[in-house]
């Protein structure tokens, strides 16, 4: 309770003041009272971003005494500008102050100012503070007020200890349905991340819950603020930041405002592509995804899996930049034939050439040869161009060629013809003048102008062109596969000359997309961005969340609107999700992206998962990826992960009411129900939303695409990114995550690592070897669930109503968070479990 805190009258005093202060100077830009003086000792601030921090100015206090004796306080505060302030000044986050003094645990630091000056302060004090809607939520002293020099004990373990408990304590509370800032407790190294310079390459891979998506999200606001030492400056207004999912995007739209930022480009890429590529009818209007369809059913054997994770690879490659440039040029040259007219002799009866001509004259109609193969040539040099040569500078290249056949070419075919024929050229006159005007329109006419896509679709509709193209880049198995994934037949052409509606798939939307650059170049089609980002769609700065899922094809045509260095990604290849689409290594990115010497940034703190839960997503990552670094777990011990098997279809639903239940009972408010498919998901929607009985969903989630907190059922693609109170993992069984398909184990491991506090798994009769054996629990009463346990180790569904919910004075149920009663495992987290002999009660997860 912040209260109880002897400081706590005094901070409310200083609050009041400083948003006292603020409101002034609010009152002032609004009635544009400010001379330019003080409106540049606001440092860039505006009107907006003040508004947007005064509800939450500062989240840290320090009493700093320079060498001078004087003593100032600073504040740290979560927006991008600095405030100055009568008796305080408020840092921004990416204020060089801020970062020079946010970390240093010891009494006395040296600052280094704009100048190169360097002065020590003492720290006198050093508080945290969590201030909402100017309401002290909580305080804390991780470096007590010293009135002296301090004393012997103080040692930065000291305060080490004090900021560990302050974040085991901000860790500890419920999730919420928006991200939140965490800039109170950022620890060091994310600090450093987070105020990378903006012209280098920043990739970081972490694990799960390292927090990627907060330091991305913080990122923006530090890379704005004016003194940021050794940046470029960058312009809000084209910052574009991509994440997966439109639910994602809810879940983060609060991150930036907060921090004043109400300017970035925020979407999905897929939708960004969209609009890049569309332009009048023929547009791309919803997009399918049947590989996700293909490897997320459950029902779809090995063999067909692979073979839709071929394709999408495939589809993924750099290479097919070229493979499309090949079609095109293909298309192009078919398109080129010589050109020829059969020319009437003098007499001829009708005055023009046919077998009238013959019967006529008695002789064959000379035929007038004009040869292409000069713009022929142009094709070819073309296709061996890089990406950059787009068809308009072919097209014009093109023209100026015809233009000299018109010209030149033709009247000296016409004269030789017309003297080796002994005719006078003045009878070819309308036929001259024909072939002439097919030449004047020969460029225009070579592509078909209805826009990307429909060319797209007739480029790739013949096998036999397709499977040529690809043969100039790729041979063997690659070859066909190829072909399968380039090679689409599209629904014929309807009387009314519309082409039937299709979806594009979302695997060839990036070659839709890159057959767009090469047919009219990288300027956006869609006039909103043209107005934000300029005609040539540049972005200032690119910041990628879920980096792993994308392909190198997709990074390679990001690269075409970022300039090089200027981006920062972030993912974990751990849990490539879209792994048949993404990519498996980091290099890729370096080199598309980077400036020379690029290195991928290292996270393995976790912050979101308990000790129990992280051992176990490390349990599952030690199957999938030997390897890779694993998670370290704050200090923050929870209660065990919840196993529950049962042994007949229908006692899903009852099952997972009662855990539900259980689960809110214990506190949790936002739970996740995570399913492999959407189709699974949908469906035990429907269960779930039909059944008198059970718990209730958040409805917003129906279609995955909003959550505004409470129960929600989402497949593994949505869940990513996200987390929740509780997690719980529908199907956790072989046949859902299987050990044979390496991709299965990364999907469990993201499934496994969403929630904060608690962790249920699912599965009927079996669970996944991939968590290892987990022992049958004894026949008796679940301790956690107070359900009865057969014994084969089945867990019964309540006999009673389903929807009972616990009286208000009721005792909580079996499995409370109780010391000696769920905590059974603590201390024994440091190490892997190990399954072998009989493991029966080694499994540190178990819930006996
Ligand atoms: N320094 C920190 N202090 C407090 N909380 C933090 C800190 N870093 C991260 N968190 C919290 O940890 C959780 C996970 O962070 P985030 O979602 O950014 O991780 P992530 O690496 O993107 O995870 P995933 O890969 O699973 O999507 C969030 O609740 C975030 O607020």
């Amino acid at each position: 309770m912040p209260h109880t805190h002897p400081a706590y009258p005094e901070e409310v005093g200083r609050l009041g003041q400083t948003c006292q202060e603020i409101d002034a100077k609010i009152g002032k830009l609004e009635r544009q009272e400010m001379d330019l003086y003080q409106v540049a000792q606001f440092k860039g601030m505006d009107l907006d971003s003040l508004r947007s921090v005064a509800g939450h100015p500062y989240f840290m206090r320090l009493r700093l005494r320079y060498e001078d004796g004087s003593v100032k306080d600073v504040c740290l505060g979560e927006g991008v500008h600095d405030i100055p302030l009568s008796d305080t000044y408020i840092c921004g986050i990416g204020s060089p102050l801020r970062q020079q003094i946010q970390h240093r645990q010891v009494r006395e630091v040296e600052i280094v100012a704009d100048s190169g000056a360097v002065r020590t302060a003492y720290q006198l004090l050093r508080r945290q503070l969590k201030i909402e809607q100017r309401t002290i939520t909580a305080l804390s002293d991780v470096m007590p007020l010293a009135d002296g020099e301090g004393t012997e004990q103080e040692t930065t373990d000291v305060f080490a200890q004090l900021g560990q408990e302050y974040l085991v304590d901000q860790l500890g509370r419920e999730a919420s349905a928006k991200a939140r800032s965490i800039l109170a407790t950022i620890s060091e190294r994310q600090d450093e991340l987070m105020s990378w310079p903006t012209d280098r390459l920043l990739v970081v891979n972490g694990v799960a819950g390292s927090g990627k998506t907060a330091i991305a999200y913080h990122r923006i606001p530090s890379m704005l603020h004016k003194e940021r030492v050794g940046s470029r400056e960058i312009n809000e207004k084209k910052i574009a930041v991509f994440v997966p999912n439109s639910f994602l995007l809810g879940y983060l739209k609060q991150l930036l405002p907060r921090a004043g930022v109400n300017n970035v480009f925020q979407t999905t890429l897929e939708d960004w592509a969209k609009r890049v590529v569309n332009q009048g009818e023929r547009r791309i209007r919803q997009l399918g995804d049947e590989t996700a369809k293909i490897i997320f059913d459950p029902k779809s054997d090995v063999s067909e899996k692979q073979a839709a994770i071929a394709k999408a690879g495939m589809r993924g490659r750099q290479e097919m930049q070229m493979v499309l440039r090949h079609l095109l040029a293909d298309h192009l040259t078919r398109q080129l034939a010589d050109l020829s007219a059969n020319l009437p002799r003098t007499g001829s009866s009708t005055g023009k050439c046919g077998p009238e001509d013959l019967t006529a004259t008695g002789q064959a109609a000379p035929v007038l040869q004009l040869s292409l193969a000069s713009v022929r040539e142009l094709v070819e040099q073309w296709r061996g161009e890089p990406a950059e040569a787009d068809w308009k500078s072919l097209r014009a290249n093109l023209q100026t060629e015809v233009n000299r056949l018109i010209k030149k070419a033709l009247p000296k075919e016409v004269a030789l013809l017309a003297e080796r024929e002994g005719q006078d050229p003045a009878v070819w006159i309308s036929e001259v003048k024909g072939l002439t005007q097919r030449l004047g329109q020969l460029v225009e006419g070579l592509l078909p102008t209805t826009g990307a896509w429909e060319t797209y679709l007739l480029l790739v509709s013949d096998e036999q062109k397709v499977s040529a193209a690809a043969s100039r880049i790729f041979t063997g198995p690659a070859l066909k596969v190829a072909t399968e994934a380039l090679h689409r037949t599209p629904k014929p052409v309807g009387e009314d000359g519309t082409r039937p509606f299709e979806p594009t798939d979302v695997t060839e939307l990036p070659l839709v997309l890159a057959l767009k650059i090469l047919l009219e170049g990288v300027r956006p089609n869609d006039a909103a961005l043209r107005d934000r980002f300029g005609s040539s769609g540049q972005f200032d700065y690119l910041v990628l969340d879920e980096g792993q899922d994308l392909s190198p094809l997709q990074y390679a045509l990001l690269r075409r609107y970022t300039p090089a260095g200027r981006a920062a990604i972030f993912g974990d290849l751990r849990q490539g999700i879209h792994r048949y689409r993404g990519i498996g290594s980091w290099d890729v990115v370096c080199q598309t992206f980077g400036t020379g010497e690029d290195e991928v940034e290292e996270l393995t703190q976790t912050f979101r998962t308990t000790q129990e839960i992280t051992a176990l997503g490390n349990f599952v990552l030690e199957r999938v990826a030997p390897n890779a670094l694993k998670a370290e777990a704050v200090p923050r011990p929870g209660s065990p992960v919840h196993f529950v098997r049962y042994s007949t279809k229908n006692h899903l639903l009852p099952l997972l009411t009662h855990e539900v239940r259980r689960l809110q009972r214990e506190g949790a408010k936002n739970i996740g129900i995570v399913t492999r498919s959407p189709a699974e998901a949908s469906n035990l929607y429907e269960r779930v939303s039909k059944s008198k009985t059970a718990f209730k969903v958040d409805s917003r989630t129906k279609d995955f695409e909003d959550y505004a907190g409470g129960v929600a059922i989402v497949p593994i693609s949505v869940a990513k990114g996200l987390e929740f109170d509780a997690a719980i993992v529908v199907n956790a069984d072989v046949d859902h995550y299987n050990p044979a398909m390496p991709y299965d184990g990364s999907l469990l491991y993201t499934c496994v690592t969403r929630g904060l506090h608690h962790l249920t798994l699912f599965a009927l009769n079996e669970f996944t070897p991939l968590l290892g054996e987990i022992p049958s629990p004894e026949a008796g009463k679940c301790p956690i669930s107070g359900l009865e346990i057969t014994d084969k180790g089945f867990h019964k569904p309540p006999t009673h109503a389903a929807g009972r919910t616990r009286r208000k004075g009721q005792e909580r149920g079996p499995g409370a968070n109780q010391d000696g009663m769920v905590r059974t495992y603590d201390g024994r987290f440091d190490s892997m479990p190990s399954y072998e002999g009989d493991g029966s009660r080694d499994n540190p997860w178990y819930d006996r």
